[in-house]
């Protein structure tokens, strides 16, 4: 039966948004992207180019991108694709309520637990489904936006995913449906509680978990979550080649035995960095608080404590407050001695 070609609006038009929109654009996909005058003045003036570390760079010259600065833009889309940043979620999703059209299905590829909760409560009309970037995408320079890792983006379960799925798979992106998209978001935030970790280290991933003094940090972040998931009866899903809870004993191992066990976490590009590195860089606030913030009051409801996460909220709220790109970074030893005088008793 013939099919009708998807619309697609990415709202959030910056590293994830152009990643997702500009790859299905490259593929002959019909893509509007709405972002911020200023980013959409770049990409209106030199177009955007995609990269990564296997294929060589993909450019859409500015007459093959269709670019916007407000939600009406995405009035004839079949799926809006959302990747603002959380504390932009709710602002956003109120703009875009009056554009909708019936039908259209809106998909959260954001970090953080709570993203679809809050699109569903603003667009009670739409179907939306809760998504996951697992790699990392970062603008390298005005107009570029590069991969730094490879991974599978996972969609919630659903026949309306369908032909975003088909059209992903096309455009060569990887693309998993999840029956279990909960303890998908579950283990992607353990993940994520690296993010901290790597802004205030000052460092690329790969350069930032290739030391045990930062994976020390994040293995007592990691420790405190699953406590906190335990007792919740919260069971992250298996994301990479451990599974969830053995994870903090594989970051604890001495540098060349980790070197070689996590052989394929640190397959990162050496330039890659964590998406609040990049907030903190451009003197933007972070998602802090739906990361390490998230557990501290999981923790809490459940009689628990998360300490080193309690700290890391507090030295990333300091750092926000610093003029952008100027905040002190961390050794990996400093940093731990920090959080392990935060733990103590
Ligand atoms: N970057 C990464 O590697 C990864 C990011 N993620 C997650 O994906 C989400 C997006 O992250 P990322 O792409 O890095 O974020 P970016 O900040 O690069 O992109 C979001 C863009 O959306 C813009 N924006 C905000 N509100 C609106 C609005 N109402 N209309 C139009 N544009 C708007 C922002 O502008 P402004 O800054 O002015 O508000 C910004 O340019 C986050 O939840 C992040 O945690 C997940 C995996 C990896
Ligand atoms: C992919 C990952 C974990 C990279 O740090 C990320 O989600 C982020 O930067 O926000």
């Amino acid at each position: 039966m013939f099919e009708p070609r998807p619309k697609f609006a990415v709202l959030g038009a910056g590293s994830i948004g152009c990643h997702l929109g500009g790859s299905l654009a490259v593929a002959g996909a019909d893509v509007t992207l709405i972002g911020r005058p200023a980013a959409m003045d770049v990409l209106r003036e030199k177009g955007l180019t995609l990269s990564d570390s296997v294929r060589p760079p993909r450019y859409l010259p500015p007459d093959r991108l269709a670019v916007a600065t407000t939600p009406d833009a995405a009035a004839e889309a079949d799926y809006v694709l959302v990747t603002v940043k959380t504390a932009a979620t709710e602002a956003a999703a109120r703009e875009l309520a009056a554009h909708l059209k019936p039908g259209a299905v809106v998909v959260s590829f954001q970090n953080g637990l709570h993203n679809p909760a809050t699109l569903r409560a603003a667009l009670p009309a739409a179907r939306v489904l809760a998504g996951m970037v697992p790699y990392n995408v970062v603008q390298s320079e005005p107009g570029t936006v590069h991969q730094g890792m490879p991974g599978t983006l996972m969609v919630e379960d659903d026949p309306e995913a369908a032909r975003l799925i088909r059209a992903c798979t096309e455009a060569g992106l990887a693309i998993e449906a999840r029956g279990d998209i909960a303890e998908v978001q579950h283990a992607k935030l353990l993940m994520n509680l690296n993010n901290a970790v790597n802004a205030l280290s000052g460092l690329p991933l790969r350069a930032q978990l290739a030391q045990r003094s930062y994976r020390l940090c994040l293995a007592m972040c990691q420790q405190e979550a699953l406590a906190a998931y335990r007792a919740a009866g919260i069971r992250p899903a298996r994301l990479g080649p451990a599974p969830a809870w053995l994870t903090p004993y594989v970051l604890r191992l001495p540098d060349t035995l980790f070197r070689r066990v996590a052989a394929s976490t640190l397959r990162i590009d050496a330039h890659a960095r964590s998406s609040m590195w990049e907030d903190l860089q451009r003197g933007r606030p972070t998602e802090i608080d739906t990361l390490q913030g998230e557990i501290v009051v999981l923790a809490e409801r459940h009689g628990l404590k998360a300490p080193a996460n309690n700290r890391l909220v507090a030295l990333v709220r300091e750092a926000e407050g610093a003029e952008a790109g100027t905040g002190r970074s961390r050794t990996g030893l400093e940093l731990l001695a920090e959080l392990r005088r935060a733990a103590r008793p």
